[in-house]
């Protein structure tokens, strides 16, 4: 592994299917311990960028690194270090999870005399043992998305690609996958496809948003949130008092009152008025029962950043 801790390099990677250009000349890195979200809208590049990543597709041109070794010209080696669950689980149907598992190992080449261990370590992992002596045909789709994140990561993977992960899945299930993964990204580097935002900064620490095949915005989480947050409070008060007085408050530059009980606050990016509100509300008895930041959506930041050239169509986006 390289000094500086990058576990994957990408250099000028692009990938053309015919005249289309999928993927067009990204760069990145990423680290141990990083959970990375790629996030676009359909059609946008994320299952070509992850097959690139784990060397199920060729790139056009550019290259990829993991752990010092080049993808192309060292496969054996690189592969050794990835696990990947792509966007259809490569799942044996007709076998039970307990042999499925089995087989991955011994493909994965896990010495014989660590396999019990490795199979004991993701059945406990991914929540499997209720099911672990069943037909994988007869799995919940729930149950199948974690034998297939299962088969990702049994050989101990430094890095595991996990493209749309929590697609299909009941609430429940989802939180329960959100949750192991967060787990794996302490002690792994994770990068995961979605085209879902708050799934993004529920799980993970960076984020970049690929839009037709290009790289448009690579930031933190919290960087990622500074952009969404706008200034404006939402708030509903069941007694209000007169406009005059929201808008005398410290940092209010403007009031809009959008009904009787709601209203919408602007307010200077140097001052947030939501505690001196509150206050004020409790003091001066206004019945405050909602006090909301409004934040950007998806689609508002994708319009932002392509500078309202989103495409051939509208994204549809899923909040
Ligand atoms: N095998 C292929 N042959 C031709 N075009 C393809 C192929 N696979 C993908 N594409 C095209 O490449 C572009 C990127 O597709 P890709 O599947 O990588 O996007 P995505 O972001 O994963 O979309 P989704 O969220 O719908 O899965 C799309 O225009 C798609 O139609």
């Amino acid at each position: 592994m390289n000094a500086d801790k990058t576990l994957l390099s990408v250099e000028k990677l692009s990938r053309y299917y015919g005249d289309l250009c999928a993927v067009k000349n990204i760069s990145f890195t990423a680290q141990q311990g990083q959970i990375l979200g790629f996030l676009g809208i359909n059609g946008a590049g994320k299952s070509t960028t992850m097959q690139l990543l784990t060397g199920t597709l060729a790139p056009s041109f550019g290259k990829v690194t993991i752990g010092g070794y080049d993808l192309l010209e060292n496969p054996i080696q690189a592969k050794r270090l990835i696990g990947y669950l792509p966007e259809n689980p490569p799942l044996y149907r007709e076998m039970r999870v307990s042999e499925f598992l089995y087989f991955c190992a011994k493909l994965r080449r896990v010495p014989q005399a660590q396999i019990a261990q490795a199979l004991e370590t993701v059945v406990e992992q991914c929540g499997l043992a209720t099911v672990y002596y069943r037909l994988i045909a007869q799995l919940s789709k729930g149950y199948q998305q974690r034998v297939g994140i299962a088969q990702a990561i049994l050989h101990n993977p430094a890095l595991i690609v996990l493209d749309e992960p929590t697609t299909g899945l009941d609430p429940v299930q989802i939180q329960d996958i959100r949750q192991l993964i967060k787990k794996l990204g302490e002690t792994h580097c994770v990068i995961l496809s979605t085209h879902i935002l708050p799934e993004v900064q529920a799980m993970c620490s960076h984020v970049q948003i690929i839009h037709q095949g290009e790289l448009i915005l690579t930031e933190t989480i919290a960087g990622l949130l500074a952009r969404i947050q706008t200034h404006y409070l939402q708030v509903a008060l069941r007694f209000p008092p007169p406009l005059q007085k929201l808008e005398t408050l410290k940092g209010v530059i403007n009031v809009t009152r959008l009904d009787e009980n709601y209203f919408k606050l602007q307010y200077d990016k140097s001052y947030n008025p939501a505690e001196s509100l509150a206050i004020h509300a409790v003091q001066e008895q206004w019945g405050l029962y909602e006090l909301i930041p409004e934040k950007q959506t998806l689609e508002q930041i994708f319009t932002h950043l392509t500078g309202g050239q989103d495409g051939q169509t509208k994204p549809q986006i899923t909040i």
